[in-house]
């Protein structure tokens, strides 16, 4: 068992680097080696410092992050994502990711938006211990689809005025999956706490398996020779009501999103990529480098940092 806390994602990431390097086992499920610990509690003092950056060790792709997060919320399971993150694909039966959260979320049993569910308990009960979100549903994940959520369920507290957030994880590949899973759950966090009017207080990311594969080992060690970033996001809220429309807006690239807020740097993030994509190379440059605050710096960063096989094919996170 491995207990962590620090004040970034990009100091927990490391952290736990080292923790996994130093103190797990082999193991090779689906016939893969990987290095694990089982039992880690990651605690993130400040949820805002939600981007991994490490360079150039572990440049994270910014637009993946923001799409998958959107994705998340905005309770979808569209193939839209692959857009994003070709490696995806190979997860998908039928064309669809079966494990994506975002239905579940919204959605559960094709009706309820545990979202709502939340926002509503706890406006009702500020002390309530029943703000949970489920995402594993075994009724689903026994059918031997590819996808199976990694990614158990969330519990949400308000204690000391402020918002307090707990996820639950059986499994978390620290290279390729911790600093996306980090940034969607800690926006969910902060949009939950601006829903509740009440301030965003620590996170918290129970893993029962904490890994490391074996072709990312190397590059996890290089990381303990170089210095974290850690900027700051800027705050970020929606009215609750508005969420689905702010989110169809950014997700739909459209340009009608106010100047300055994150919601717009969401926007042009997505939009940067997806010229990025199309082979509009200086647009895509043009765009990140005009997106304000850390978002912009991690786009810039990644296209800089980007291999010429991935160049072409967009698949590395
Ligand atoms: O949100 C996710 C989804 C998947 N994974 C990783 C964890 C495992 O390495 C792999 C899933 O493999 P199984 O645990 O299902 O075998 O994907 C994550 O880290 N985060």
């Amino acid at each position: 068992m491995i207990v962590l806390t620090a004040d970034s994602a990009s100091e927990l990431f490391i952290a736990a680097c080292q923790a996994v390097l130093l103190n797990g086992r082999a193991v090779c499920p689906r016939d893969m080696v990987t290095t694990e610990v089982v039992g880690a509690h990651l605690c993130l003092t400040n949820p805002r410092r939600r981007l991994v950056a490490v360079p150039p060790a572990r440049v994270i792709n910014p637009a993946f992050a923001v799409a998958e997060a959107l994705w998340i919320l905005s309770g979808s399971d569209d193939p839209w994502i692959f857009d994003f993150n070709d490696n995806l694909r190979r997860y998908a039966d039928d064309g669809v990711l079966q494990g994506a959260y975002g239905p579940r979320i919204r959605r559960w049993g094709g009706g309820v938006d545990q979202l709502d569910a939340v926002v509503r308990k706890l406006s009702s009960d500020r002390d309530s211990r029943q703000a949970v979100v489920q995402i594993y549903d075994p009724s689903r994940d026994h059918r031997g689809y590819r996808d199976v959520p990694c990614t158990l369920g969330y519990r949400f507290f308000i204690r000391q005025g402020r918002l307090v957030m707990h996820t639950s994880m059986r499994s978390q590949d620290l290279w390729l999956g911790f600093p996306y899973d980090i940034f969607a759950t800690t926006l969910l966090h902060e949009l939950m706490a601006g829903w509740l009017g009440v301030e965003v207080g620590e996170y918290h990311h129970h893993v029962d398996s904490l890994h490391l594969y074996a072709e990312n080992a190397t590059a996890a060690a290089e990381c303990l020779q170089h210095q974290p970033e850690v900027a700051e996001m800027p705050p970020i809220s929606v009215a609750w009501p508005n969420l689905d429309a702010v989110l169809t807006q950014v997700i739909s690239g459209d340009s009608g999103l106010p100047g300055g807020t994150p919601w717009n740097a969401f926007g042009r993030v997505l939009a940067g990529y997806r010229a990025w994509k199309a082979g509009e190379r200086d647009q895509a440059r043009q765009l990140a480098h005009d997106t304000p605050g850390p978002l912009g710096t991690a786009l810039t960063a990644w296209y800089e940092h980007l291999t010429p096989a991935a160049l072409t094919t967009g698949a590395v996170a």
